[in-house]
């Protein structure tokens, strides 16, 4: 997927094969437009001059046209304001200037640059980047289990072990350590070797040179003598604040591209690329969720509070099991990366669904913006008209007229705003809406292998944290947006018009002022990525312990959470309390700047009010629509920085809305034919994603013949459960095929074949919710009555103790159905199972949690779910006397079937299946030999509770 950015760097990247490809592209693309810039700053500074000199020749028929041209070129400087000399031998400077600037700038900056990679001595991204291929995380490269990996893992893994450690090792891992000693920060011993320093300093000097020559410029065309001069010269000279912003902007940004660090790269682990950072206390490896070791080092992301470890660097599967990344069932997905003008974009396209309100806001808010603008020049014409004019004279009528229409200009005006700003208001609150659950919408549907890789805590923090930050900028300010820019540029239009002089000594310090806050914002920015990142763990620790409060509480481990939560919370603390000084920090700077052009304009404009080139309401008006234009101009700053800052919540709301699952449960054909529950597993092939290492099914095959019972054995681990997971289509086989009744289970729609499964499972998951509800959970409306769960209640032995709770069918269970037994919650789940009437019937250890007397009562209920359903049953369990019965019974161990058949098949095949019969034979008769002992004693004891029981698989697989 490609980013969403739109900067021009960031288009050029993406149509770049490489890195440096990229570079390259950026210099050419830049070089040329600046090329161009500074041909048209010294076309208007040549065409000042000939103009001037053709002007003059009218007046001064006897100079000569060259000499002219030579005077005009040459003087200008000081207080010869009428020539325009200065505006050529400044061109002519930038053009020398800025070149030579750039080159320094990359020259001294590239340095740091350099990455570890780029070094030489990266072994596991060289070794990733062979394996991984350009597609990092592509399907193909997680399709593949890494097993064979691991053999040369600890050969790379020393590449990024401790620099103590690295003394020891052979002479290519040296090379690799040197490599990464090199990458480190290292103690310098002058400033002006450091790359980083002559960068900045670079930077700084591109900034004050077009600074000082906007000032100048402002200057000089605010006392520049207009009497006599060609009407081009004003348009002219204002120009060239246009080039010299242009060519700032774009020198920084090809600096900042060519010397932009690489870091190691590798977008299926993280989306931004990492750099070492020797020392890195107090924090965790965002992929093993270890804590750093502060002597090791790790590498972090500049960007975003992303860390890994130098062990998860090394893994060579660290791109594939890391946790909390964007994957689907085929693998990890690369996060979009998103800046403000393709989050404003984005904002917009989703506002669309709201066309015709936001068209009638935008309407009303055209139509505020024009009041808006009209009233600073009538206040100025109100004024004029109290001004005695030369005679002595008031215009008195004049005075009423202009105090009439601004009057109700105001009325419209208050009008207006209050309509527009509830229509806006509407917009946005629908929008929050429509994000919030369109967002809830697209993480349900996930794959459950992203819920496998992900903790819930981090995805609520998504649809609380992320969302809010996402929707402030949109949610207060989609109005004052457009308002802000409405009367930014009728602002600048309006002081034009009304004092050019005036406006161009007012904007040099637009420049500066916009160039500080986009430092800021971006700085920002990457400070409240970190805030996310640590609000995310803050919420993942705490929805951790509350919802194993219990462990919690028997561990006493409450001061350790305690302790965890707050050191998250602190990191995000001390990212907020550095933005808050670079906030303050920033607008003390700009205030001042901009309050030095107060009282320049107040200044200057008193001296043209005096001379009387303008009038005293003139300069009134000017003062208010320059205020006017000011505050948008700071109004629209601040949305900026909070957009930027947005971005970041913004960038992990649209990853997460833009990734499609890969087991879509509304895609595939419809299931038309009358369901018979013949299921066939052909040469399946799995393993799970977050342990690609770990074979799980490995060339299964199996027939569950339809109506038929068939049971699951075999030893913890051996794959009986993912068989279960792989039949509801939770994931997807790797190699062969799962059919139903003939059809291909790829080729079925997921929501429509899930909905023919009942499932009861070793934990049944309960809701907070009533003991009706639960039991018709996933049951459609009207589907059922209230004596249709009683019915299925009673049948699942659950009725009576339904009853003996107060509030009966209406009792709340609480969360995971804390509130009553485990036997309790086994019951309702197979009155769920009664109530669906499901084609197939999956049980998956249903009692194996259970005390034995639970144990008894769950088990009566299943055995009439079985006998009564004619559904297809598969079961897994762990005691024989459970599997005995079924039509079929499959030994599983390590991901095949070792044995199949009917009981009495198995046992006379004398395979694994009729060892455990007979060693379950002889514990019967040891047990009664023991029982009489005991009585013979007037003692005696009954094994209880799961691995007790004389026919417990597990125990008796273990037993010699
Ligand atoms: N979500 C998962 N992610 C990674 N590995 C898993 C996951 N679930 C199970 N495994 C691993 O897959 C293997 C098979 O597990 P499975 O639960 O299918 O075994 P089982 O035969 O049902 O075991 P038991 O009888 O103990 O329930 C085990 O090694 C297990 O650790």
């Amino acid at each position: 997927m490609p980013p969403h950015g739109v900067s021009i760097v960031n288009l050029i990247n993406t149509r770049a094969k490489s890195d440096e490809q990229a570079r390259s592209l950026s210099f050419r693309f830049f070089t040329t437009i600046m090329f161009f810039i500074h041909m048209f700053d010294i076309g208007c500074a040549t065409a000042l001059v000939l103009i001037s000199c053709d002007t003059q020749s009218e007046f001064e028929k006897d100079d000569t046209t060259f000499q002219c041209v030579l005077d005009e070129a040459t003087k200008g400087f000081g207080t010869d304001n009428a020539k325009v000399g200065d505006f050529f031998a400044l061109a002519l400077l930038r053009l020398l200037l800025n070149p030579l600037l750039l080159y320094l700038g990359i020259k001294w900056g590239a340095a740091s640059g350099k990455s570890l990679c780029e070094a030489g001595g990266c072994i596991p991204c060289g070794s990733r980047k062979k394996r991984l291929g350009s597609t990092h995380g592509s399907a193909d490269s997680l399709y593949t289990p890494l097993t064979e990996a691991e053999d040369d893992l600890e050969a790379d893994s020393s590449a990024l072990l401790s620099p103590t450690d690295r003394n020891t090792r052979s002479t290519e891992e040296n090379r690799a350590a040197r490599a990464a000693d090199a990458a480190m920060p290292t103690k310098r011993n002058s400033y002006w070797t450091n790359p980083k320093f002559t960068k900045n300093l670079t930077l700084t000097m591109i900034f004050a040179s077009s600074t000082s020559a906007q000032v100048y410029t402002g200057l000089k065309v605010s006392s520049f003598n207009f009497d006599g001069v060609s009407a081009w010269f004003a348009p002219l000279m204002c120009l060239t604040v246009l080039w010299i912003n242009g060519n700032t902007y774009l020198s920084r940004t090809l600096l900042e591209e060519m010397t932009r660090e690489n870091g190691l790269f590798l977008p299926a682990v993280h989306r931004h690329p990492v750099f070492f950072e020797s020392t890195l206390a107090f924090h965790w490896c965002d992929l093993c969720r270890v804590r750093i070791n502060g002597k090791d080092g790790a590498w972090r992301c500049k960007l975003c509070d992303f860390d890994m470890c130098t062990v998860c660097a090394a893994r060579k599967d660290s791109a594939i099991v890391s946790e909390n990344m964007l994957r689907s069932d085929k693998g990890v997905k690369q996060e979009s990366e998103i800046d403000n003008a393709a989050y404003f974009k984005r904002a917009v396209g989703i506002a669309g669904n709201e066309k015709y309100l936001l068209m009638l806001s935008f309407f009303l808010l055209t139509l505020y913006c024009l009041t808006s603008l009209a009233l600073p020049d009538f206040q100025g014409r109100i004024i004029d008209k109290v001004v005695v004019d030369e005679d002595g004279d008031y215009d008195k009528d004049g005075f009423m007229e202009n105090v009439k229409i601004y009057l109700f200009i105001m009325l419209s005006q208050g009008a207006l705003s209050t309509v527009y700003s509830a229509a806006f208001n509407l917009v946005s609150r629908k929008l929050v809406f429509h994000i919030r659950n369109t967002l809830f919408r697209k993480i349900i549907i996930q794959d459950v292998a992203y819920f496998d890789g992900t903790e819930s805590g981090r995805l609520i923090s998504r649809l609380t944290n992320d969302v809010n930050m996402m929707m402030a900028p949109i949610q207060s300010s989609l109005s004052s947006l457009l308002n802000n820019l409405f009367m930014l540029f009728g602002g600048v239009i309006f002081c034009y018009i009304k004092s050019y002089r005036l406006s161009m000594l007012a904007f040099v310090t637009v420049g500066p002022i916009m160039y500080l806050w986009d430092l800021y914002a971006k700085w920002s920015k990457r400070l409240n990525r970190q805030m996310l990142a640590s609000w995310a763990e803050g919420n993942s620790i705490a929805a951790q312990s509350l919802s194993h409060i219990r462990t919690v509480k028997a561990f006493g481990t409450e001061e350790k959470e305690i302790k965890d939560y707050s050191a998250v919370n602190k990191e995000a603390l001390k990212s907020g309390v550095k933005d808050a000084w670079g906030n303050g920090f920033t607008t003390a700077l700009t205030s001042y700047l901009d309050l030095g052009t107060g009282v320049l304009i107040l200044y200057y404009g008193g001296l043209l009010v005096m001379d009387g080139e303008m009038s005293v309401g003139e300069l009134v008006t000017f003062q208010l629509y320059w205020n006017m234009m000011n505050n948008a101009y700071q109004n629209l700053q601040s949305l900026v920085t909070s957009f930027t800052r947005s971005a970041a919540g913004a960038e992990k709301v649209f990853s997460l809305w833009d990734a499609t699952p890969d087991i879509n449960p509304n895609l595939g054909s419809d299931i038309t034919w009358n369901v018979q529950g013949d299921l066939i597993l052909k040469n399946v092939k799995f393993f799970y994603q977050m342990r690609p290492d770990n074979i799980v099914l490995s060339g299964l095959n199996l027939h569950i013949p339809s109506g038929k019972v068939v049971a699951l054995v075999g030893p913890s681990g051996g794959g009986k459960s993912t068989i279960i997971n792989m039949l509801m289509r939770f994931y997807d086989s790797k190699e062969g095929s799962i059919t139903l009744d003939g059809h291909n289970y790829e080729s079925l729609k997921v929501s429509q074949l899930r909905a023919l499964f009942g499932v009861v499972s070793q934990e049944t998951e309960l809701f907070a919710k009533t003991v009706a509800e639960n039991i018709c959970y996933g049951m459609e409306e009207g589907s059922f009555t209230q004596e249709d769960i009683e019915n299925v209640a009673k049948q699942a032995q659950a009725h009576e103790f339904i009853m003996e709770m107060k509030d009966g069918y209406k009792t709340r269970v609480g969360e995971r159905g804390g509130r009553i037994s485990g036997g309790q919650r086994q019951r309702l789940a197979i009155a769920r199972v009664f109530l669906r009437k499901p084609k197939i019937i999956l049980l998956d250890e249903a009692t194996s949690a259970l005390d034995e007397n639970s144990q008894e009562a769950v088990q009566e209920a299943l055995n009439l779910l079985i006998t009564k359903s004619n559904a297809t049953v598969v079961l897994v369990a762990h005691r024989l006397s459970t599997v005995m019965n079924a039509d079929k019974i499959a030994v599983i161990d390590k991901g095949k079937v070792l044995e199949e058949g009917c009981h009495a098949d198995l046992v006379k095949l004398g395979g694994i299946y009729a060892t455990l019969v007979s060693k379950q034979n002889k514990k019967k008769a040891s047990l009664l030999n023991q029982k009489e002992a005991d009585e013979m004693k007037g003692g005696g004891k009954e094994g209880k509770g799961k691995g007790n029981s004389i026919d417990d698989i597990d125990s008796l697989l273990a037993s010699k």
